[in-house]
């Protein structure tokens, strides 16, 4: 069996079942509204399994599923040099948010990285500790930070809730996914000008280190056409 990773609850559950579909592949939950059980219709070989989003990069990266769907940013911030481990089959065209860097809204000369690298440094000397920024994205926002030059800042952990730390005091700016942008705009936080760090969207990926023998990869190019996607170089 080919094992398929979707995410196990919500409008990114929903949508992934929808573009399936759309496909001539049906996927749905069995069992119970609780119960993460699930099945396929419309392909032989294919196995669902329900997973947290956070969870699937880790579980491709082990290859104990060989396909799975989450955001691409989840993808990138979770595995080092995730080309090498994962294969992007298909960006999905739902699930869009935007990771970005965000300040006070009421800091007049900071708009953009080099306002940032500026106030960074000037933060430190009157201080005497680095500016802070609040993220649970850590490797997306270094890389992003040391390509643009801004050095004078430390990371600090926040797993939710993140753009309530700098009202609370644990930290000067943020590092955080958006898509509405409310809820920076109700923590008056603003964007900087060229602070995309990363576009992200549902994605589904092939694992590498799967277990692509007896007949898989065969399955995969199958589902691959049926998709309409590119099985990349897996086939
Ligand atoms: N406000 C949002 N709008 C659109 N997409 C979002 C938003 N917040 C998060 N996402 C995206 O949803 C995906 C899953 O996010 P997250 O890690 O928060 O999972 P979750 O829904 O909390 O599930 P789990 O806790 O089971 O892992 C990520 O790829 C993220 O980019
Ligand atoms: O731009 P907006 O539409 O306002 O959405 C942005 C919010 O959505 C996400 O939070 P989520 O609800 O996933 O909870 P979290 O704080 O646990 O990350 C994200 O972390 C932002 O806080």
């Amino acid at each position: 069996m080919l094992k398929l990773g979707v995410p196990s609850k919500g409008r990114l559950m929903e949508q992934c079942f929808d573009w399936f579909g759309a496909r001539g592949v049906k996927l749905r939950r069995t069992g119970s509204d609780r119960e993460y059980a699930g099945a396929v219709e419309g392909v032989d070989g294919l196995q669902l399994v329900l997973l947290s989003a956070g969870e699937i990069p880790r579980e491709l990266a082990a290859g104990r599923i060989h396909l799975g769907v989450t955001g691409s940013d989840l993808v990138q911030e979770k595995l080092a040099d995730w080309p090498s481990q994962v294969v992007e089959l298909a960006p999905m065209g739902f699930g869009h948010a935007d990771l970005i860097i965000a300040v006070p809204a009421c800091w007049p000369d900071v708009d953009t990285l080099d306002d940032l690298d500026a106030a960074a440094a000037a933060f430190r000397r009157e201080h005497g500790f680095r500016l802070r920024i609040a993220t649970k994205y850590h490797r997306l926002v270094r890389d992003f930070l040391t390509r643009h030059g801004v050095a004078d800042y430390q990371l600090v952990d926040s797993q939710g809730a993140t753009e309530g730390t700098v009202k609370n005091l644990t930290a000067e700016a943020v590092a955080d996914i958006t898509s509405t942008g409310e809820t920076l705009r109700a923590n008056h936080l603003k964007i900087l000008s060229d602070g995309l760090v990363h576009q992200s969207q549902a994605t589904l990926y092939a694992a590498r280190e799967a277990d692509w023998t007896g007949g898989r990869r065969a399955t995969l190019a199958r589902l691959a056409s049926r998709l309409g996607v590119s099985a990349g170089d897996l086939v």
